[in-house]
């Protein structure tokens, strides 16, 4: 029998790779946690928490401005650049701090702090040269920013998540390439925080939004609060005060061009997984067009092999709670080799965090339209909506899908209040199987933005043919709703 160094070598300390540490170490002392990066994670240094820190601030700006709609008059916000990046600064480095201090806690001899790449199937090579070989590998290496086109060569004047937090102020001016998740969530913070922003996007896309009613919507409502093209055909140059931007409308060959200068270039234009330095064409691991191994999510192998995928490099479900399921699973399966058993997932959950937030759960639009699936569709708009009026929120629209036939809630897309919450309850309801039926036999509070839930669930009801069409204003809750 061959003679291992490891029984499991994981690949990148991020999030999947320290929850597949904590798993596989449950199993053998033979395991290392290998990275040679800043260790802390991208979600806590550069992602989730610094972005949602930048946001907070955004938001509390904006309910300053807002405060008029309540009678209530103030000085318009003073922003104080320097002091909003100080605070995105501080709490960030106490998140990472946690990290740091959870990989402290880790026994120092499972740890190595250099990358690695493959030289075969077994073999691992550190930056120092030092060789290792492992009966099981996990790679974990996370993704970085795609930066390509005309973003390329903007210098010191093109930003990205990787140091936009460490800004020590905010530019007067930013262009923001990308309409995603990340470009959507920081274009609107800069903007709300008196950053003259104007934002650039590709194909229509809003977020992730797949359904065109619910894309359309939110498309209107960002406009109406910031400069946004969301197909746009763009020239970049560099000045000597900052970025010059062309562009026109890429639907209309005819369309004016117009020309604006700003400070700086954020690109939020997708994510690379970090699986190109790997070497991988030292190993028989099979790869898609992108490089990237392919695997069985349940399980997370990579064919038949003893290497698995987890987290952003897998490119699979690049969010915080699917890279610490992923890792989970992964390092389990590496130290039970030659099992590897295969673990259901969790109902599909994203939020958006910009406002109005966006929340896509279970299957999408797009999904149930390509898979040829019977479903029927209920909304609702909550730019009447009782409790989302009172308290002055951003107008939205939620769609549901359900089953025909058995009435089961397939999937939903929103953009309005409280996506955060709704998208919480559909995703749990989901994951119990539940029917729009058993949805509204549940208690729905007055006055709150879930009474606007169960309106979308009676329409959906209504368009299923299992009910007749809810009342145009019900009074069955009182006034509004
Ligand atoms: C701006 C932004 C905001 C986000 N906001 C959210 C959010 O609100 N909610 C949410 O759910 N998700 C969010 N995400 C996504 C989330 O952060 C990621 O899905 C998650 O952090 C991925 O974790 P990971 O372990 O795969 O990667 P990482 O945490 O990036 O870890 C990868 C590790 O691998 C190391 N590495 C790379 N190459 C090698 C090598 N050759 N050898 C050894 N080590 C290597 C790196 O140094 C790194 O430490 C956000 C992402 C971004 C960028
Ligand atoms: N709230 C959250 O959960 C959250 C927040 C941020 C990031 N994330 C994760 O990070 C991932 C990456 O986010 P992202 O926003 O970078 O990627 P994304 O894939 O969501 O969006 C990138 C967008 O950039 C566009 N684009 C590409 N090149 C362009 C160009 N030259 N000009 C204009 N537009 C261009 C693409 O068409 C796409 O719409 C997300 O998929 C998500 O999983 C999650």
């Amino acid at each position: 029998m061959t003679s291992y160094d490891l029984d499991v070598a994981i690949l990148g300390a991020g999030t999947a790779g320290m929850a597949a540490y904590r798993a596989a170490a449950e199993h053998t002392d033979k395991v290392a946690l290998i990275d040679g990066g800043p260790l802390g994670t991208t979600c806590a240094r550069v992602g989730c928490m610094p972005s949602k820190l930048l946001i907070a601030a955004a938001n509390r700006a904006e309910a300053v401005r807002d405060a008029d709609k309540f009678g209530v008059h103030t000085d318009t916000p003073r922003i104080d650049g320097a002091a909003v990046m100080q605070r995105v600064r501080e709490e960030r480095d106490r998140f990472v701090g946690f990290v740091i201090d959870a990989i402290d806690g880790f026994p120092e001899r499972h740890i190595i702090r250099e990358n690695a790449r493959f030289v075969d199937d077994h073999t691992l090579e550190l930056e120092s040269g030092r060789r290792l070989t492992a009966r099981a590998i996990v790679i974990a290496t996370g993704s970085r920013p795609n930066i390509a086109g005309p973003l390329e060569g903007l210098g010191d004047r093109l930003h990205t998540n990787q140091d936009l937090f460490d800004w020590p102020d905010l530019p007067a001016s930013a262009a923001v390439f990308g309409a995603g998740i990340i470009g959507l969530e920081l274009g609107q913070a800069l903007h709300r925080l008196g950053v003259r922003t104007r934002l650039f996007g590709r194909d229509h896309a809003v977020g992730p939004l797949t359904d065109d009613e619910v894309r359309r919507y939110a498309a209107r409502t960002f406009e109406r609060e910031f400069p946004a093209h969301w197909h746009a055909d763009s020239e970049l140059s560099r000045t000597d005060t900052g970025v010059r931007v062309k562009w026109s409308d890429a639907s209309d060959e005819d369309a004016p061009w117009h020309e604006e200068e700003f400070d700086c270039v954020v690109a939020a234009t997708g994510r690379v997984p970090n699986v190109d330095g790997l070497n991988l064409g030292a190993t028989s691991l099979p790869c898609d067009d992108m490089g990237v191994p392919v695997f069985d999510p349940l399980s997370m192998r990579i064919g038949r092999s003893h290497v698995f995928m987890a987290g952003d490099a897998g490119n699979d479900a690049p969010l915080l709670h699917e890279a610490s399921d992923e890792g989970r699973i992964a390092g389990e399966n590496a130290a039970l080799l030659p099992e590897a058993y295969r673990k259901s997932r969790r109902t599909p959950l994203s939020i958006v965090f910009s406002d109005p937030q966006i929340a896509m759960i279970g299957a999408t639009h797009a999904e149930l339209t390509e898979a040829g699936t019977n479903f029927a569709v209920g909304s609702v708009d909550f730019e009447d909506q009782g409790r989302a009026r009172v308290m002055a929120l951003a107008p939205g629209l939620l769609r549901i899908y359900a089953e025909r036939d058995s009435g089961r809630v397939l999937g939903a897309e929103m953009a309005g209040p409280e996506a955060e919450h709704i998208g919480h309850l559909l995703a749990w309801s989901m994951a119990e199987g539940a029917t729009v039926d058993q949805l509204l036999s549940r208690p729905f509070y007055h006055p709150t933005v879930e009474e606007g839930l169960r309106t979308a669930l009676r329409k959906t009801s209504e368009a299923l043919g299992m009910a007749p069409a809810p009342p145009l204003r019900s009074i069955d809750c009182g006034p509004g709703c």
